[in-house]
């Protein structure tokens, strides 16, 4: 397959939902805040990290059950990023049905868009990514970036 196109999202208030409240989770949902999405995390275990920034931020909710079957409505973007690849799975089957742009952290082939490496330094902001084939590169290059960015903007 072809390289992704870097599309810029208005993510202003849109409404994402991210099954799954660990690691991944939590740095994706710090992204996303800054972005000024409204963030709802669905997960039977959260992590602290995602708590501490729940009691901050209002456009953090956090619900903790686990993903059920169908329940998905009134969401603009979904994040699959639980442990278990078959609750992954239906998500991401569930998201297809309905017409949900879905990223599966734990399946590169199931990503209707790929999470970037974001760098961000006032009105510049860079999305990196490999195509799914290579996250460590994706983050050594978003690193380099963001030294760049603080150097000459
Ligand atoms: C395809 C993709 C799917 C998606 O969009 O969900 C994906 C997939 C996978 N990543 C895995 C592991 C890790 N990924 C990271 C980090 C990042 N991963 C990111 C993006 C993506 N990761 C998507 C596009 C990738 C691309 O562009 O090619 C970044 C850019 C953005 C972000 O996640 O925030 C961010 C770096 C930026 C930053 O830090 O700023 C670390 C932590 C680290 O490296 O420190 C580890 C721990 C492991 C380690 O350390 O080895 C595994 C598990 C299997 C494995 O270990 O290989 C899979 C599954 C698979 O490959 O199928
Ligand atoms: N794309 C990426 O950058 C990376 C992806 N991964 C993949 O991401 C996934 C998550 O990784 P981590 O955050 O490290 O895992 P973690 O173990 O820290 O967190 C897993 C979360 O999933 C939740 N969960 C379990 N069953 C659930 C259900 N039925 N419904 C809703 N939530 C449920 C747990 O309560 C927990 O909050 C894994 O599938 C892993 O393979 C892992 C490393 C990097």
């Amino acid at each position: 397959m072809g390289a992704y196109f870097p599309l810029f999202i208005n993510m202003e208030g849109k409404r994402v939902q991210v099954f799954g409240g660990g690691k991944i989770a939590a740095r994706r949902v710090l992204t996303l805040l800054e972005f000024g999405a409204r963030v709802k995390v669905t997960a039977p275990m959260i992590s602290k990290e995602l708590e501490k920034l729940a009691e901050q931020e209002n456009s953090l909710t956090l619900e903790y059950r686990r993903y059920q079957r169908g329940e998905l409505k009134e969401v603009d973007l979904v994040l699959a990023a639980t442990c278990e690849d078959k609750v992954n799975d239906m998500i991401f089957m569930e998201c297809r049905q309905k017409e949900i742009p879905v990223n599966v952290a734990s399946d590169q082939e199931k990503c209707d868009f790929y999470f970037p490496g974001v760098a961000k330094e006032g009105e510049i902001t860079v999305g990196v990514t490999a195509g799914g084939k290579n996250h460590k590169k994706a983050k050594k290059v978003t690193e380099r970036i963001r030294e760049l960015l603080k150097e000459i903007c």
